[in-house]
């Protein structure tokens, strides 16, 4: 198929107050397009006529799909019906109504959770369905699954141009820092901040620390993200990564050096490991002139800065709550 161009494009982006959804319009920013979005408050996306009716009136042109129910290794387990349900009917809703209102090109965004718990390492994008998935998260995993089958289907027959994107662990401006249902790296940062304006000599991490994962930042991921929609139109999903893994306990030591927290991190193995290790192969992505650019030390210290400063923000304002708390 011919290269996409945005160029005068109505682009819708789901979820555009996300993490994802924010770097994602900020990248757009780059493009001459119109971006178009949605608050919550006017469309839950789980409400498929509501979804329907603001497709038909407002009529983009491409969509990229980052709304979803989305969390750390504890919500995805204390939370199963919620991460299963919400993402199976935001996905469904927005790809069916997107193809009623014949918009042909399509981003669905995935996660590196499909894949099997103990797939070959690094893990290629024909890993998807060989084997059992990890419990934790296997009821957002499923979900997202569904997402990349949809947009296969639609395409097998319809004809629709959609494509799908499996993002490894992100983080950047705009995460979620709630201790409760953030991903690893925030938790890691507000972990290591709060030791270190306490004066306490411990922080404390769940599991071994012996899991290893990937971590892209966010604006990376944006890139990607359009990268893929100008120049990709197959049927296969395509991971987006590094290509570089680091342990849960590597991690904590380099967040606490970036943070300036210099005690001992201590590990409570009542929580859960997840899936031992998800270093996803880059080939097919870098293969097609993609590469990421920014180095994990780097975005950590630019996403701590983000932090910082949202705390001042919060501080002046005599904000309750951090804006950035989502509990
Ligand atoms: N964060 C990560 O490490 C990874 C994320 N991904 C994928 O990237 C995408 C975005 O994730 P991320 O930005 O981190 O998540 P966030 O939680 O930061 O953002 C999710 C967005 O979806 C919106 N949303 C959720 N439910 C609804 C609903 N029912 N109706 C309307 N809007 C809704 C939220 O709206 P509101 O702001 O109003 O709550 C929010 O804007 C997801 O598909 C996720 O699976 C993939 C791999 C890793
Ligand atoms: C993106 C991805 O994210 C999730 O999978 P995950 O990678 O297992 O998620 P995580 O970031 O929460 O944990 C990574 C590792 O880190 C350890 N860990 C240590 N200390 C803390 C800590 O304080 N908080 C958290 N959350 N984890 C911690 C934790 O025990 C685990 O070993 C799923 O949502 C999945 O569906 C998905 O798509």
């Amino acid at each position: 198929m011919a290269k996409f161009d945005l160029t005068g494009k109505r682009v819708f982006v789901a979820g555009h107050r996300g993490m994802v959804g924010s770097a994602i319009v900020r990248r757009l920013g780059q493009e001459n397009c119109e971006v178009l979005v949605i608050d919550r408050s006017e469309v839950d996306l789980r409400d498929q006529h509501a979804v329907r009716s603001w497709f038909a009136r407002e009529r983009p042109e491409t969509v990229l799909v980052a709304a979803a129910k989305v969390g750390g290794i504890l919500a995805n387990n204390i939370y199963p019906a919620d991460f299963l349900y919400d993402n199976v009917m935001i996905e469904a809703n927005i790809i069916e109504a997107s193809h009623r209102s014949d918009v042909d090109k399509l981003l669905f965004l995935g996660s590196s959770c499909i894949y099997p718990k103990f797939a070959p390492q690094p893990i290629r994008e024909d890993a998807l369905l060989t084997g059992p998935l990890e419990p934790t998260n296997e009821w957002y995993a499923i979900a997202k699954i569904t997402g990349i089958k949809l947009a296969q289907a639609y395409r097998r027959q319809y004809g629709r141009d959609y494509i799908s994107a499996m993002p490894t662990n992100l983080y950047g401006p705009g995460d979620n820092f709630d201790l409760q249902s953030s991903h690893v790296l925030p938790a890691l940062i507000r972990k290591a901040h709060t030791a270190k304006i306490s004066g306490l000599e411990s922080m404390e991490i769940w599991g071994t620390g012996s899991p290893r994962r990937e971590f892209l930042h966010v604006d990376d991921l944006a890139n990607a993200c359009i990268f893929l929609m100008k120049t990709y139109s197959e049927e296969v999903h395509v991971n987006v990564g590094t290509g570089v893994d680091i342990s849960i306990a590597e991690l904590a030591e380099m967040v606490a050096a970036v943070v300036g927290f210099s005690g001992s991190i201590v590990y409570d193995n009542s929580k859960p490991d997840g899936t031992p290790r998800k270093l996803m192969s880059s080939d097919l992505l870098q293969g097609l002139g993609w590469k990421p650019h920014i180095a994990l030390k780097d975005g950590i210290e630019a996403t701590y800065n983000w932090y910082l400063a949202e705390e001042e923000t919060n501080r002046r304002i005599g904000s309750s709550g951090p804006v950035w708390f989502r509990g």
